[in-house]
């Protein structure tokens, strides 16, 4: 039986990664506030057109922490924060779906979600994911070590050195690989499913502009940053 080890680095990159997630954290009363108060389509689109602003300020700040991603080419980061922006903010969402909190409140949650203006058809699948990355039962440095994973995808549109991306993202699924086999040792298999869901996220993250465009209202609003990012 192989004895996996994390090495110092390893240990002292997964601590920088870990404290940038947690100090660069979404400020979670976007939970909070669905859980006070029902609110319109038109509130509701509102709320998420700032929390998504929010959300995209706070990752290029994420980002200025992983350590090697402002060696890369300029260009190229900022194809990997267009790219991943829209992933990163419903694993974010997820993660604050799967948070612990007091009973009955996850259930007020959804409701609130369900009943927010997104269009049927995609309450489904986004719950599906939610809940799937709920059963993971993930660490906050899993957490944190999957969403730079998410943010190192080589293959984004517009990366011009992809093998530099791809070095880096290596050197994360090495972490976060060892990490799982020592946080989950029953569940050899943990890590293949963990990747697993990085592919139902890429699938619900291609629903975003319809689900957007869709939403019980007229006249969508959007920030110019979220235009720029959200190719709307
Ligand atoms: O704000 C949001 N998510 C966010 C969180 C963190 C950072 C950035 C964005 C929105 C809400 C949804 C209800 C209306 C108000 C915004 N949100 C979503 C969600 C995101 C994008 C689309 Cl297209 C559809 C749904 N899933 C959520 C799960 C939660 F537990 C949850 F609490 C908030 C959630």
């Amino acid at each position: 039986k192989e004895k996996v080890e994390i090495t110092k680095e390893q240990q002292a990159l997964m601590k920088i990664i870990t404290d940038a997630y947690n100090r660069h954290q979404i400020p979670q009363d976007v939970a909070k506030k669905l859980l006070q108060d029902q609110y319109s389509a038109e509130e509701n689109f509102l709320l998420l057109t700032e929390m998504a602003t929010s959300q995209v300020q706070v990752l290029v700040e994420f980002t200025k922490n992983i350590p090697g991603f402002l060696s890369l080419d300029r260009e190229d980061q900022i194809a990997l924060l267009k790219g991943s922006a829209v992933e990163a903010m419903f694993l974010r969402s997820a993660q604050v779906f799967s948070r612990k909190m007091p009973s009955g409140h996850t259930e007020v949650l959804e409701e609130r979600i369900r009943k927010s203006g997104i269009s049927e058809e995609f309450i489904t699948p986004m719950f599906n994911f939610y809940k799937s990355i709920g059963e993971l039962h993930m660490v906050q440095e899993e957490q944190a070590l999957l969403t730079t994973v998410t943010i190192l995808t080589p293959d984004r549109p517009y990366v011009k050195d992809q093998q530099a991306v791809e070095r880096l993202q290596e050197t994360m699924l090495d972490v976060l690989r060892k990490l799982c086999v020592l946080q989950h040792p029953q569940e050899p298999q943990y890590f293949a499913r963990l990747l697993g869901r990085l592919t139902e996220l890429r699938t619900l993250s291609h629903y975003h502009t319809e689900m957007l465009a869709s939403w019980r209202m007229n006249d969508h609003k959007f920030t110019p940053l979220l235009c720029e990012i959200w190719d709307v």
